[in-house]
């Protein structure tokens, strides 16, 4: 490993980052052929790193499946890939006819936001969103965002931020005054500027949603070209994830309570929420759900009689085991589908710990769910049968490492599937009838060149009986052991452990673009699924809450030690990295461990759980896994505050010997970039090796092609540079 020069790193990397993702896939509607074969269209978009131009790059590519309603006859990309520019967001009409899309574009040198409506060859219409000023900007995010037909293919449905006054200051001059909306004032006769108002804090839904404040729902009448934004809403509320009610009778979405204040929402579904119907007809915006709970990603079944949406608890540990949950738009009546997991049984199913389904997740005859879920370490996809609540996996036997529902279409499914030595591919298969006790028979549209070199393994834990919850006792856990396939017998390997973030999420055997480069390069990587990890049952996400700092660590420590035991790691080259609630654990594991691991890289880790708590934008996370309760309008007293000190690698700073590389997020609304501040002072005040690296424009989560690739490669080298120290 040592001998690797950067260039030769950057070299592999670039190789393996060549590799694209899926994002989406649409189904278009069934053609019958002249000579009577049956055959639809499949759409699918994928992004790709482009490290020359330094962005993400979209693309489009079409193929084309013969089909009989239960089998592919014969499938094939129509024509090559196209990048797409512009499009923020689109939506082909559910007869295929039409095709909506909402576009940026520059018009003299400003940003304007259009909506299309293209039919066949021909651009239709062409809606400057912006000229209009009925609203700010549209949404394309996956929290709120969405862009929806009606039935009758008449209107479009999405969100935008709410139409803002302009601000002026008290001292602009009259003849100025309100002078940006001269075309406004003509029109309406009124100026539409307020003074005092510039200056005033508007709050945001938090990380990764920083522009995003008071959603509302637009509809573009497209015969009329009229746009127009839904008002009789409830004021405490912000709207998202909307489609259109049976019949084109009105509009259903999910309403985030904001009141007393919004708490950020990514990786958050635990957030009050409630689904709700705005009747069109009547004017009324009626409740559906209790308004007690955490809603999300509400689905319409093809017979138009039920709506299928995901339910949790508000606050606790911010990703939980959730509910599926229906509601019968007729009867009005809800019901559980499949309830909370709280301990797996012999069936294996440990529960959903999804937070979105795919666009369409309804089998044809509106009687099965289908979607992708970790399940322990792997992620399955499941079927689930609505009228029983039983549970199939399409996928369990297999061994690919992790299946990602696309889509599905009059029982057409579109997957994605990869492996830790295996980058995406994308698969059709029909879902089998249901009483067939037929397997799916996928057949591959894409396929993906599997790394010879690479190979992967889940290990399972047992910890000590030391080490025992013993409120949640017997509890379980994996990690993920990818390592070169061919290792000479007296070679031993350096190896970079890995635990996750969250803590209440879980890393799955699916392809990571890291593991993969350092793989190639001669590291064995583990990635550790503490208990506390999503994907194996309630009881393990709660058995964490109020053990954050000892039972996560002890975890990842003890899988460390078992890997040793195996021979095969070099444990003079043995080094850790995470990333948020993963470099808290790095953070802590250099700390209690001191001198056992050569190297520490942290991306934005947590390392003050009481200084984090006023600045953070989910400050109920500090309270929650430091075991207490939040409430909105109280503050922790003296013994919680004392307790998040104390659980915090911080606490433990004296005690570090390892040199550590923090990378930092100059944005970051999660962790924000001061956490790391503290520990780099906190380093080098006791003369420990200590680099930051200090990433403006990128937020939480580092993923700006440079700012990733940057990060990646100054953690190799620092590795590399401090196991020969
Ligand atoms: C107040 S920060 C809490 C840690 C953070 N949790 C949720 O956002 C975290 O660890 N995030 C993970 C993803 O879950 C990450 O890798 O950024």
């Amino acid at each position: 490993v040592g001998s690797y020069s950067p260039g030769e790193i950057a070299r592999v990397y670039k190789e393996l980052s060549l590799y694209p993702s899926l994002s989406r896939a649409d189904v278009g509607p069934v053609i019958t052929s002249q000579y009577g074969g049956k055959y639809s269209n499949i759409y699918t978009e994928w992004s790709q790193r482009d490290l020359e131009r330094n962005e993400n790059v979209k693309f489009c590519r079409q193929y084309i499946v013969f089909h009989d309603d239960k089998s592919v006859v014969y499938s094939g990309a129509s024509g090559n890939c196209t990048e797409i520019k512009g499009e923020v967001l689109s939506k082909d009409s559910p007869s295929g006819d039409m095709k909506a899309v909402v576009r940026e574009s520059s018009v003299k040198g400003e940003d304007k936001q259009f909506l299309e409506v293209w039919s066949k060859n021909i651009k239709m219409k062409s809606i400057n969103l912006s000229a209009l000023k009925k609203h700010g900007k549209v949404y394309d995010d996956a929290q709120f965002g969405c862009l929806v037909w009606s039935h009758s293919e008449t209107h479009l449905l999405y969100v935008a931020e709410k139409k803002r006054p302009k601000a002026e200051s008290f001292f602009q001059s009259p003849e100025l005054s309100g002078v940006g909306d001269e075309e406004d004032t003509i029109r309406t006769g009124k100026k539409d500027t307020v003074k005092g108002e510039q200056f005033v804090f508007h709050e945001d839904w938090g990380e990764a949603l920083g522009d995003k404040s008071c959603p509302v729902l637009c509809i573009l009448d497209i015969e009329g070209d009229f746009v127009s934004v839904l008002d009789g809403l409830p004021d405490d509320i912000s709207p998202g994830q909307a489609f259109w009610a049976p019949g084109d009778t009105g509009v259903v979405f999910i309403g985030w309570w904001h009141e007393p204040f919004r708490l950020g929402l990514k990786y958050c579904p635990n957030r009050r929420s409630a689904l709700f119907y705005m009747d069109l007809t009547g004017g009324k915006c009626e409740q559906l759900s209790s308004g007690k709970t955490s809603v999300c990603s509400p689905r319409l079944s093809p017979d138009q009689c039920r709506i299928a949406y995901l339910e949790c608890s508000v606050y606790g540990p911010h990703m939980q085991c959730s509910k599926l949950c229906m509601y019968d738009w007729y009867t009005k009546k809800t019901s559980v589908v499949v309830d909370v997991i709280k301990r797996p049984g012999k069936d294996g199913f440990t529960g959903i710990y999804s937070s979105q389904l795919s666009p369409q997740c309804w089998s044809a005859d509106s009687q099965r769910i289908i979607f992708a879920c970790p399940q322990r370490s792997r992620k399955d996809l499941l079927m689930v049968d609505i009228n029983t609540g039983s549970i199939n996996s399409l996928t369990a036997k297999s061994d690919i490492g992790s299946w990602c529902l696309l889509n599905i279409e009059r029982d057409l499914m579109v997957v994605s599937c990869s492996s830790p030595n295996c980058p995406p591919s994308l698969w059709v298969g029909f879902l089998p009838g249901i009483d067939s006790q037929e397997n799916v028979d996928w057949v591959t549209l894409e396929d993906s060149e599997k790394l010879q070199d690479v190979d992967w393994q889940i290990l399972t834990f047992t910890p000590p009986s030391e080490d025992d919850n013993s409120q949640y006792s017997n509890l379980e856990f994996d990690a993920l052991l990818i390592k070169p396939k061919e290792v000479k017998d007296e070679v031993k390997l350096p190896l970079i452990v890995t635990p996750h973030g969250g803590p209440h999420s879980v890393i799955v055997a699916e392809w990571l673009l890291s593991s993969a480069v350092l793989c190639r390069m001669g590291f064995a990587v583990l990635l550790v699924n503490y208990r506390g990890s999503i994907g194996y049952g309630e009881d393990s996400i709660y058995s964490l809450l109020g053990n954050v700092g000892t039972q996560d660590v002890k975890d990842v420590q003890f899988a460390v030690e078992s890997v040793l035991k195996s021979g095969s790691i070099d444990e003079q080259k043995v080094a850790v990295s995470g990333g948020s609630h993963g470099g808290f654990l790095a953070c802590h594991l250099i700390g209690q461990y001191p001198g056992f691991y050569k190297a520490c890289v942290a991306r934005n880790p947590v390392i003050n759980m009481a200084s984090m708590i006023g600045s953070t934008d989910i400050p109920d996370w500090c309270m929650v896994e430091a075991g207490f309760v939040f409430n909105t309008d109280c503050l922790p007293d003296a013994a919680e505050w004392e307790k998040m000190l104390n659980i915090s690698p911080i606490k433990y700073v004296s005690q570090v010997k390892t040199p550590v590389l923090l990378t930092i997020g100059e944005d970051d609304k999660r962790v924000p970039n001061k956490q790391g501040i503290e520990y780099y002072k906190a380093l080098k005040a006791r003369q420990i090796p200590v680099r930051l690296l200090w990433y403006p424009g990128n937020n939480h989560s580092l993923s700006k092609v440079d700012a990733e690739s940057d990060g990646f490669m100054n953690m190799v080298l620092w590795m590399i540079q401090h196991f020969s120290d």
